[in-house]
């Protein structure tokens, strides 16, 4: 008999399945063994938190910088944790850090905005809150080109002299008296900037006080800013402001704005007297020239004038403190600074901003200031705007992101003694210390495209106004205090209790004092 062909319809079907089956087995068995299927990265470990409320109750707000630092060395270098039902990356590591501001530099451009944060920002028009996109570029490009560039800061120089003489001549005025130091700076900072950006607030009239005011109004708007609020913690609320924060924050924005609609009425009456040429005029022809693309409005004039002046403040003020506070308790770190000075600019003159960049030991204080007690210690928050791996974790879209500037600076494994303040570290390896986010171990001013915007006017005021403290005064605490080295988290890292200290002239005739 002869056989059946396999393929003749009478084919023994059973056969068939057989060896169908057997196939199939053995494409599942090489699918499972060889070709694991692809999953997805993890997210980063981090430590448990309560159903609903997440880890909010174990943070603490006043130390959150530290508090996140400690919490890494049981989690790691990256690690999450849970704002209610917002997912938060906290990065604690140079290395990670420069994987989010270089490699993904594009995706992370982005800001995660509160409530709050959306009200006190004008609805977040200004150039911290925005979005990564063509608003913000224009309102940077505004920046650098009509006021935080070397040609447009030297041209106005000027204005921080002045300031400076002021500054030396009032504590001058106190000799042998306790002066807060943050406060002085305060002034002096702010005066500098009103000056630049609008010709100054005259005292009096219907401005009286400004300077007190605003300065009022920014402290009561931080505690609304960084208060932890159920509308962010859990989006679905976003539509209630059940705890009235975006409120509180809108009330203050309302305060600016009037504030600065008198400053903007002001200008527009007196454009015909006089033809000023600050960042103020600008803007306003900006706002009247511009075409349609850039869209520049009275809003956005505000908005950038308010961030200006709190971040330009704010971060300044505090690494002068510092500063002033690292060499209080040092005094032989104060001494080698008074003897460069002394050496560069003489007992006998006046120091001016251009003698700063001789003065390499005073540059180094700076920098270890920066490093140990940065400005800002947490950078603003970041927000991506797509999921992506980052040290081989899953980033998911939307989440807050936050890289600790603090511990980074901190970091035993790169930095020697990282604890002790150690001027001499920044001593003959400048370029390698620069302020652009180069180096991923030293990002006093953040790093990538959202970098501070204000380094030019901070890199020359900051030693500027700490070496005329320095050139002008001797200092001492006053009888039976001591330096309390303790900060509190803030939008700047403020120190804990206001540096208090007494000056001494010590320069050789008083005219130089005026
Ligand atoms: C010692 C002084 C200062 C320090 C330590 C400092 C530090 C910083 C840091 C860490 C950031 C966040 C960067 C990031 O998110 O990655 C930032 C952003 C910013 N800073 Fe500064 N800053 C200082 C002075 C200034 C000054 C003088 C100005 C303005 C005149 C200024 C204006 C800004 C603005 C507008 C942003 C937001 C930039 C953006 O989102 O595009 N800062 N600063």
């Amino acid at each position: 008999m002869i056989p059946n062909a396999f393929w003749q319809p009478r084919s023994n079907l059973k056969d068939v399945y057989i060896s169908l089956i057997a196939v199939i087995t053995v494409i599942i068995w090489y699918h499972f063994v060889f070709k694991k299927p692809k999953k997805n990265p993890p997210l980063p470990p981090g430590p448990w938190g309560l159903p609903l409320v997440g880890n909010i109750f174990s943070l603490d707000q006043s130390n959150l910088h530290k508090c996140l630092a400690k919490l890494s060395e049981t989690y790691g270098p990256i690690m999450k944790i849970r704002l209610g039902t917002r997912l938060c990356i906290v990065i604690n590591s140079a290395t990670i850090a420069k994987e989010v501001h270089k490699d993904h530099d594009n995706i992370f451009a982005n800001r995660d905005r509160t409530a709050a944060a959306s009200a006190a920002s004008w609805g977040g028009t200004d150039i911290v809150w925005s979005p990564h996109g063509d608003h913000w570029r224009m309102l940077r490009k505004i920046c650098v080109k009509e006021l935080l560039n070397s040609t447009r800061l030297d041209a106005l120089y000027d204005h921080r002299r002045r300031e400076i003489r002021t500054m030396v001549n009032t504590i001058y005025s106190k000799t042998s008296n306790s002066i807060d130091i943050g406060d002085l700076i305060f002034h002096t900072m702010y005066k500098v900037m009103a000056n630049m950006m609008w010709g100054g607030t005259p005292e009096g009239g219907e401005m009286a006080n400004f300077t007190e005011k605003f300065r009022d109004a920014l402290e009561k708007i931080v505690p609304i800013l960084l208060a932890p609020n159920i509308t962010d913690l859990f989006p679905v609320l976003a539509k209630f402001d059940i705890q009235g924060l975006a409120q509180q924050a809108r009330m203050m924005c309302m305060w600016f704005d009037s504030e600065f609609d008198t400053i903007i009425d002001q200008r527009l009456g007196n454009e015909d007297k006089e033809e000023m040429k600050d960042f103020l005029q600008v803007l306003l022809h900006l706002k009247d020239d511009g075409d349609l693309k850039t869209h520049f409005t009275t809003t956005d004039i505000k908005a950038l004038l308010l961030n200006l002046l709190a971040a330009g403040t704010k971060s300044s003020v505090a690494t002068v403190e510092w500063a002033m506070t690292e060499l209080l308790r040092e005094p032989k770190f104060m001494k080698k600074a008074q003897e460069e000075i002394d050496e560069v600019v003489g007992v006998n003159n006046i120091l001016e901003e251009a003698h700063c960049s001789k003065l390499h030991y005073l540059n180094a204080i700076v920098n270890e200031t920066l490093r140990l007690h940065p400005g800002v210690p947490l950078s603003f928050p970041k927000c991506p705007s797509e999921s992506c791996t980052v040290s081989g974790y899953m980033i998911p879209k939307g989440t807050k992101i936050l890289v600790n500037i603090w511990a980074i600076q901190r970091d035993i494994t790169y930095w020697k003694n990282p604890l002790e303040f150690q001027p001499d570290r920044f001593l003959g390896s400048e370029c390698e210390w620069g302020y652009n986010g180069k180096n991923p171990n030293y990002i006093p001013f953040g790093s990538g495209r959202r970098i501070c915007v204000g380094i030019p006017l901070a890199e020359r005021m900051v030693p500027y106004l700490l070496a005329s403290l320095l050139h002008s005064f001797n200092w001492k605490l006053p009888e039976g205090t001591k330096i309390d080295l303790s900060d509190t988290f803030g939008l700047e890292l403020k120190k804990r209790t206001p540096l208090i200290a007494i000056p001494l002239p010590r320069l050789s005739d008083k005219r130089l004092y005026i």
